[in-house]
């Protein structure tokens, strides 16, 4: 099995190269998703939250307010560390899970799409990884549209993450995302070829198909082995 990093900046367009992976069907797991899960009203997440932010935090119907929360975190670095230490066991282990039940499933080449991968340091368990880049120009510019804040706000949610040069400099693939979306559409498809190449032996351990075979081969071999001694 392959373990496909892809990370980047807040608004360097993750979303919209794993939404090309899963054109492609490469079968994508996405940690914002999974963050969102982790909280759902009554979970173990949400109970955490309201116990560390207070009642306030949530909306009529008991849900997170996120937007509140991201405010708070997002212009509090104490809030922020205290926010992701109380969630990243729940964001590990249902990234895990996810990766569980596609490698049952038998697929080989997974897409990890996880903003925060250098940060929490799982690009350990991802190779190769792909940075989505986009000069700082156009990343403030997107950001400050898509999520309708002042430029302020914007630069302030963008100088909490590592800084996206040096995101890059570790790059095994960088994707350019700062022009069309029919040029970087144009760069995926020399990606998709690179991520889709045939599994290393080691790879080919790892999945499914490659576990059951060593299980049968080793089966095989123990009972050629007793037949041997009798
Ligand atoms: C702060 C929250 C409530 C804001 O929610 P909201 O719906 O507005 O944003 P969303 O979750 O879609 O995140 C948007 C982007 O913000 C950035 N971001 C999210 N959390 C963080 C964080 N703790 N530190 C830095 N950047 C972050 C990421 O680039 C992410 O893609 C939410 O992001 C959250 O719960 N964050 C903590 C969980 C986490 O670490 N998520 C990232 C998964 S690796
Ligand atoms: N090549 C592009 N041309 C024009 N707009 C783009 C391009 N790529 C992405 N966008 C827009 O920029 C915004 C950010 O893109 P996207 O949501 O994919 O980023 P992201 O890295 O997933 O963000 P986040 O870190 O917040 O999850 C979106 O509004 C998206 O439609």
């Amino acid at each position: 099995m392959r373990l496909v990093g892809l990370t980047g900046g807040i608004a360097s367009g993750k979303s919209t190269v794993s939404n090309l992976f899963k054109d492609a069907r490469v079968p994508v797991v996405d940690a914002d998703v999974v963050a969102r899960n982790v909280v759902q009203k009554g979970t173990g997440g949400w109970k955490k939250i309201v116990k560390a932010f207070g009642d306030e935090i949530l909306l009529d119907y008991g849900e997170i307010d996120r937007a509140r929360l991201g405010q708070i975190v997002f212009s509090d670095p104490s809030k922020r560390q205290l926010l992701n230490c109380l969630l990243a066991p729940h964001i590990s282990s249902g990234i895990f899970w996810e990766i569980a039940k596609l490698w049952m499933k038998g697929c080989k080449v997974i897409v990890l799409d996880i903003p925060l991968l250098f940060e929490t340091k799982m690009d350990r368990w991802t190779n190769p990884i792909i940075v989505v880049w986009v000069n700082p120009e156009t990343q403030i510019e997107r950001l400050m549209s898509r999520d309708s804040c002042s430029e302020e706000q914007a630069q302030n949610r963008i100088n909490t993450q590592l800084a996206l040069d040096w995101k890059k400099s570790e790059a095994d693939i960088v994707i350019d995302n700062s022009g069309s979306l029919d040029d970087t559409k144009h760069q995926f498809q020399e990606v998709l070829r690179k991520v889709s190449e045939p599994l290393t032996w080691k790879e080919r351990l790892r999945s499914r198909d490659g576990l059951i075979s060593v299980v049968m081969c080793t089966a095989v071999g123990v009972l050629l082995a007793q037949k041997n001694l009798l």
